[in-house]
């Protein structure tokens, strides 16, 4: 176990933990002074790197000469002591706006404690009154976006200035450098190219469903969806309107928060239920020290931040989830999705310091969605008890992956536009009086949504989401959605779940739960941390070196026929148009 520097990264992750977990002035200072005393730590290695400069790159070792490269990039450790100070702050203090943000209710204005976990989640997800979900979205957007609109120009200044001392033109470029792929942009743009298409098909089709249930004149033929009626604060993945769009009504619904409920589900048990998949694959337990100190539910009378994290504390033995956990399966799956992070973090461990971390960002972002694929069929909640049986039948079928579409399928251009808004913002091609048009540009063009109510630059709406407003890249979630459909394959192959030769074993219905053969080829797969390039470690599960969004569609290739079909039977106009303004470039 490589010491050097984890007492240091222990101490900052420590001090970042009690702030994050409880918000108050003093864990604050503490956080503050903890980074910058890290940051001086890291600059004096880095220092004592660059005196190779121009010698460790000829270094014959290929696992000597990638330590020197990863070395060789400081981070905003480059900036100078006060810039940094500054830097910090921002980032802080836009997380803590972002975390502590309150409305007021709909129907009583004099309650204005409501949170976005569990309080507006839960309105989001059940609520079906048009003038209540638009409440909800306008007032969420006033606490958080345009509150750190002024924050973020000066994050941006900074951002950009700790990138060139690193080298590069701006942060974006800074931020693609895991990816280790100078043509990477380009495989993005060719991967939504290819999804585009199944993506406009299941719009409409949902379109229509939402039509129907909210009339024409909420809901245009042919235009835009209003992004409050899509059951989840972003628009991100629209699951939660599963029921007003499934397509076989009579059929058992595959989602089973009310079993949940009935069973007496607990957080616990649920963490209990993902940890016991992880080990039915021959992959790690969760340490003693996991359960002791993990915060897995919301505690009452603090602030804190609920956005759920998977901790690494740079000491072999000390990892921990931080999650305000609901009994809903959405949360059972974003369970699986934290102890994937662990997973990776305990499979890495003894590793050197420099190669802890994913193939790329990605791949740590796949992990635990990987073994979600396998949990979320109706076979294996079957198995677990929370369905009570399994219809085998093609109805029963599409809607399975009607529903699975809701969450992966919608997701991508989402988790696609949140960085191009970035890019575009940190290399300046899209300037600071334009922010938050551009950001409706984006959503219109890729998500076919468009806001409830018209916005101005007035708002800073890319604000109200978490990873803005405290600075967490997100391609690697359009890239983890992508990849983790070809390690699912992979796997299903070793488990012999999957052939793409026997039509009674598709993909979409392959569930690895016990298979050794597919965990110890995952579990290789992790060990490998950053120690290798991303593609080396695809080939070394998957066979391929590249990104390969014909796997997905595969998955979804029956509920794509189907949509097409359906589609074309309701005469359903594919994409949207609208010559409304959706955004006003006057403050
Ligand atoms: O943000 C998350 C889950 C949180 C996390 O696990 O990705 C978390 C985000 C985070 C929080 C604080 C600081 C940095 C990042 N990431 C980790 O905890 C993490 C990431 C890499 C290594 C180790 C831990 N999911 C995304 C996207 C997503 C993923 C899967 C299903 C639905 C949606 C979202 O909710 O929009
Ligand atoms: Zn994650």
């Amino acid at each position: 176990m490589d010491v050097r520097g984890s007492q240091e990264c222990t101490e900052v992750s420590m001090a970042s933990w009690n702030y994050a977990s409880d918000i108050t002035e003093k864990h604050r200072k503490v956080k503050a002074a903890a980074q910058l005393k890290y940051a001086a730590w890291q600059k004096e290695a880095w220092e004592s790197v660059r005196k190779w400069s121009g010698k460790w790159e000829t270094l014959s070792d290929p696992f000597l000469r990638r330590q020197f490269k990863f070395m060789s990039i400081l981070g905003t450790a480059a900036l100078p002591k006060q810039d940094l100070e500054k830097y910090n702050n921002l980032v802080t203090e836009m997380s803590t706006l972002y975390s502590t943000a309150k409305i007021c209710e709909y129907k009583n204005p004099k309650n204005c404690k409501l949170e976005l976990e569990p309080d507006l989640t839960r309105i989001l997800r059940s609520s079906r009154d048009y003038g209540e979900l638009e409440h909800v979205r306008k007032m969420w957007r006033h606490q958080t976006g345009r509150r750190i609109r002024d924050h973020y120009k000066l994050f941006v200044k900074l951002a950009n200035k700790a990138a060139k001392l690193n080298g590069f033109d701006n942060m974006g470029d800074m931020w693609l450098y895991p990816y280790e792929s100078d043509v990477f942009r380009s495989d993005l743009a060719e991967l939504w190219k290819q999804l585009m298409p199944l993506y406009q098909q299941l719009h409409a089709y949902v379109r229509r469903k939402l039509r129907e249930n909210y009339g024409e004149e909420h809901v245009s033929r042919r235009g835009p969806i209003p992004a409050h009626l899509l059951g989840n604060m972003w628009a991100q993945n629209w699951g939660e309107v599963y029921d007003l769009v499934i397509p076989y009504p009579g059929k058992v619904s595959v989602d089973v928060t009310p079993q949940m409920v009935a069973q007496g589900y607990t957080p616990e048990r649920m963490f209990e239920l993902s940890e016991a998949f992880f080990v039915s694959l021959n992959l790690t337990r969760m340490p003693e020290e996991f359960w002791q100190h993990s915060i897995i539910e919301k505690p009452q009378g603090r602030d804190l931040v609920c956005h759920a994290s998977a901790w690494d504390f740079c000491n072999g033995k000390d990892f921990r989830i931080k999650q305000c956990t609901d009994v809903t399966m959405n949360d059972l799956i974003t369970v699986h999705h934290e102890m994937g992070h662990i997973e990776y973090f305990l499979k890495y461990k003894d590793l050197p310091e420099v190669f802890r971390s994913g193939a790329n960002p990605g791949f740590h972002e796949a992990v635990g969605d990987v073994l979600a694929l396998s949990v979320a069929t109706p076979k294996h909640l079957h198995e677990i008890g929370l369905l009570e049986e399994v219809q085998d039948d093609p109805e029963a079928d599409i809607n399975f992956l009607l529903s699975m579409a809701l969450d992966k399928i919608t997701f991508l251009p989402f988790g696609y536009l949140m960085d191009l808004w970035r890019w575009d913002v940190f290399s300046g091609k899209t300037s600071e009086q334009d922010w938050n048009c551009a950001w409706w540009d984006l959503r219109y063009k890729l998500q076919g949504i468009k806001p409830p109510v018209q916005r101005s630059e007035y708002d800073f709406d890319p604000g109200a989401k978490y990873h803005i407003a405290g600075n967490v890249p997100y391609i690697r979630y359009f890239v983890s959605f992508v990849i983790q459909f070809q390690f699912h394959k992979a796997l299903c192959m070793k488990a012999g779940e999957y052939d793409p030769l026997d039509p009674s074993k598709p993909l979409h219905k392959c569930d690895i739960y016990k298979s050794t053969e597919a965990g110890n080829a995952l579990g290789d797969m992790l060990q490998m941390g950053s120690s290798k390039e991303w593609p080396e470690a695809m080939a070394a599960l998957t066979g391929t070196r590249r990104m390969d969004a014909s796997v997905i569609r595969e998955y979804f290739k029956p509920l794509e026929l189907w949509l097409t079909d359906n589609n074309e039977q309701h005469r359903e106009s594919i994409g949207w148009e609208t010559d409304e303004v959706l955004c006003t470039s006057e403050e």
